[in-house]
C-alpha cells in the first residue's frame, strides 16, 4: 500500500529523502525552505517545535507554510511538531491537537506526524479526524530517545501505529549497542514482510544507527531523514553525504 503525494510515492523504489527544514522565526524557517529546494530533496519535514516566534499560534504555522509553499513549489511538506518527551518541545495535549487539526485542515501541507503513544488511544481519533476532512496523509510515529526496546515490542508499536489508521509506520530509536540497530532492522522486515504492509521509516538514531540510515532500503524503510545544516536528531547526516552514498550503495547492491 504505497502512498502517493503529489507527483511522489513513498514505499515505491529507493528510500526517498527527506530534508529537515527548522527555524526560530518566519525568516530562518523561509530561509531554510529556499535551502531546501536547492538541496534537490525528495521532500522536507518542518519541524514546527523550533519556532520560538508565535510557537503554538496555527495560523502562524499556516501563515508560514503558505509562504513555505510558494517557495518550494510541488515538493511534498510533512509537518511535524515534535513534543518534549519524543525529543521536542514541551506543548499541553490540548495544543498539539487543535494544532495538529487546524495545520491538516488548512490543506497546504501533504505528510502530518501524529505521535501515536504520546496520547495513547486518542490518536486515532486524531488520525481518523484528519482522514474525515482532509486527503494529508499520516505518518505515525514513536521515538525513544533513551533506549531501544526488544524486537517484539517494536513489532508490536508499529502494529498499533497501524491500527491507528495511520499511512505511514514510523519508528526511531537510541541504540546503545549493534544489536539494538539490528532489532530496529528485524522488526522493520519482519512488518514490511506482511501481506500489503503499509510504508514504514525506521531509524536508529546516534552514529551507530546509521547504517538504518544508509541501508534503510534493504529491510524496507521509505524514507531516510538529512540535514541542510542543522540536524534534528543524533547521527542525522548531511542530505550530499547521504546522496553520495545512496548512490555508490545503489551500483553495487
Ligand atoms: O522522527 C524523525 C526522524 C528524526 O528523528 C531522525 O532521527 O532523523 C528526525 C526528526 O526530525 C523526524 O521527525
Amino acid at each position: 500500500m504505497d502512498v502517493t503525494v503529489r507527483n511522489l510515492t513513498i514505499g515505491e523504489g529507493k528510500p526517498k529523502i527527506c530534508v529537515i527544514v527548522m527555524g526560530r522565526s518566519k525568516a530562518e524557517v523561509l530561509e531554510a525552505a529556499k535551502k531546501a529546494v536547492e538541496s534537490k530533496a525528495d521532500l522536507i519535514e518542518w519541524r514546527a517545535d523550533s519556532l520560538t516566534e508565535g510557537e503554538f499560534d496555527e495560523d502562524f504555522h499556516n501563515d508560514i507554510l503558505t509562504e513555505m509553499r510558494e517557495i518550494i513549489g510541488e515538493m511534498p511538506i510533512i509537518y511535524t511538531f515534535r513534543t518534549l518527551l519524543e525529543g521536542g518541545k514541551e506543548i499541553e495535549n490540548e495544543k498539539y491537537k487543535d494544532l495538529i487539526l487546524s495545520v491538516a485542515n488548512a490543506g497546504i501541507i501533504d505528510l502530518i506526524d501524529v505521535e501515536v503513544f504520546s496520547f495513547k488511544l486518542k490518536a486515532r481519533d486524531i488520525i481518523d479526524e484528519i482522514h474525515s476532512f482532509t486527503n494529508v496523509k499520516v505518518i505515525g510515529s514513536y521515538h525513544d530517545y533513551e533506549g531501544t526496546p526488544d524486537t517484539a515490542e517494536l513489532v508490536y508499536r508499529l502494529s498499533v501505529i497501524d491500527n491507528c489508521n495511520a499511512d505511514i509506520l514510523k519508528i526511531a530509536t537510541m541504540p546503545h549497542k549493534k544489536k539494538d540497530v539490528m532489532r530496529i532492522m528485524t522488526a522493520t522486515i519482519l512488518t514490511y514482510t506482511r501481506p500489503n504492509p503499509k510504508p514504514i521509516i525506521s531509524i536508529a538514531m546516534g552514529n551507530m544507527g546509521r547504517v538504518t540510515r544508509l541501508l534503510g532500503g534493504f529491510t524496507g524503510s521509505s524514507i531516510t531523514f538529512a540535514s541542510i545544516g542543522r540536524s534534528s536528531a543524533p547521527g542525522q547526516m548531511d542530505i550530499e553525504e547521504v546522496r553520495e552514498i545512496l548512490t555508490k550503495l545503489d551500483e553495487v547492491l
